[in-house]
Order: structure tokens, then sequence, then C-alpha cells
């Protein structure tokens, strides 16, 4: 997917978040968003995604040559974020099985296969309130990477992962990213290193009203 930002900006209440941002993201780039905390990493991705209106500027989406209305955006974007509760009262397959009839897998995955390749294979039946937070981060990333979908994006995407859990990450990334369009917030040098692009939130931070 294709996303053109013209004149982008973000107020909440008094305070503009980011301002003037013209860019376009394009498939197979991956675009490390960047900025310290409280910066805006998130409000960007939340805007750019279609979650959250910008207060100023356009945004236009483009799949397959074809103009998308925002409202299309959602079915075609997989999202990862530390605020994005997963459904707990479930187990793993029930989680999966609910997931994927709205969400779809990429061509060639089954549940099987994604519960071996989250390394879940022993937590089948078990509640995904019980799994340690590394575990659910794990089903976060595997249910955004392997999603059939050509918006990716990450926020924070190494949060709670050990060092094996960061490489299965770098592994993953690398091998789900071909032909999207993949935006990551992070401030982990290590987690978006596989990024052709970034974007430093900050150098868009226009002036404050009086
Ligand atoms: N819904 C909201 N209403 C008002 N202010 C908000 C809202 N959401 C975020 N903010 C504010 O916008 C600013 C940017 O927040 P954001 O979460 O986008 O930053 P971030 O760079 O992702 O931070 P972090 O690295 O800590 O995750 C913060 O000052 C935050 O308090």
């Amino acid at each position: 997917m294709q996303i053109d930002a013209t004149g982008l900006g973000k107020r909440f209440q008094r305070d503009w978040i980011y301002r003037g941002l013209t860019r376009t993201f394009r498939p197979g780039s991956a675009t490390a968003v960047l900025g310290p905390n409280g910066a805006g990493k998130s409000t960007l991705l939340n805007t750019l995604s279609g979650q959250l209106l910008p207060t100023e500027g356009t945004l236009a989406y483009t799949l397959a040559g074809q103009p998308l209305a925002v409202e299309a955006v959602p079915r075609h974007l997989a999202y990862a974020a530390p605020y994005l509760d997963l459904l707990e009262e479930l187990t793993l397959t029930e989680l999966l099985r609910f997931h994927t009839q709205f969400k779809p897998l990429r061509p060639g995955v089954s549940i099987d296969g994604l519960i071996g390749i989250m390394y879940l294979e022993g937590a089948r039946q078990r509640l995904v309130r019980e799994f340690s937070s590394g575990m659910k981060q794990r089903l976060k990333l595997g249910l955004a990477l392997y999603a059939d979908a050509p918006l990716l994006l990450l926020d924070e995407p190494t949060t709670n992962l050990d060092a094996t859990g960061a490489a299965w990450f770098q592994e993953h990334v690398r091998a789900t990213r071909a032909g999207r369009t993949v935006l990551l917030s992070s401030n982990v040098p290590a987690e978006y290193a596989f990024c052709d692009a970034e974007l430093l939130v900050t150098d868009f931070q226009g002036p404050r009203p009086r």
C-alpha cells in the first residue's frame, strides 16, 4: 500500500504533536519512526494508518494502483503495539481461530504453522491471560507479521522480548516484509536496523500556539 501524506499535522488540545509532514511511503519500504518518549511516534503511526484523524493536511492511500478510501485501510492493516490488547480470556487456539476469521494469515501459513513459528506449541490450550509477557509479545508479532496485509505497523516491537526473542523478531520481519509498507516506531537501534528509511518526529514539530 502506498501512503501519501501532504502537510500532515496533529494537535491535541493546544499542543501540536507534529506538523508539516509531507512524505510518500511506498510498498517494499520500511520506515523507522524515531523520537524520544512522548515525541509522537505512536500518534503518527495511528494517523498514517487512518485510526486517528489528522488536524490538518491530507492522506491518500493506493493499493495495487487503485485509490483506497481511508475507511478501507483497517482491512489491509496489520498492527502490533503495546497498547493493543489480546483477547486474554481465550486459549491460544481459540484466539488464533477467532482472529484469523477477520484477519487471514498469509497464503501457505496455517494456524498450526504459525504456532510453530511463534514457539508456542506447548501453549495451544492455555489461556492467553496466563502467558508470560514475552509469549504475549511473540503472539502479537506473529499475528501481525504473518497476516495477509500489505500495511504493517510495528510499535516498539521488541518490548518485553529477551535477546532470543529480539533475534526471532529480526528473522521473521525480514522473512515477511517483502512488498509491504512497513512503519516501525522505536528507540532501539537494533530493532530498526533492517529499515531503509528513517523519520524523526521531532523534525516535524511546528511552532506552538501562543
Ligand atoms: N488521545 C490523546 N489526547 C491528548 N494527548 C495525547 C493523546 N495521545 C497522545 N497524547 C500526547 O501526545 C504526545 C505524543 O504521544 P505518543 O504516545 O504519540 O508518543 P511516543 O513518541 O509514541 O511516546 P513513547 O516513546 O513514550 O511511546 C504525548 O505528549 C501524549 O501525552
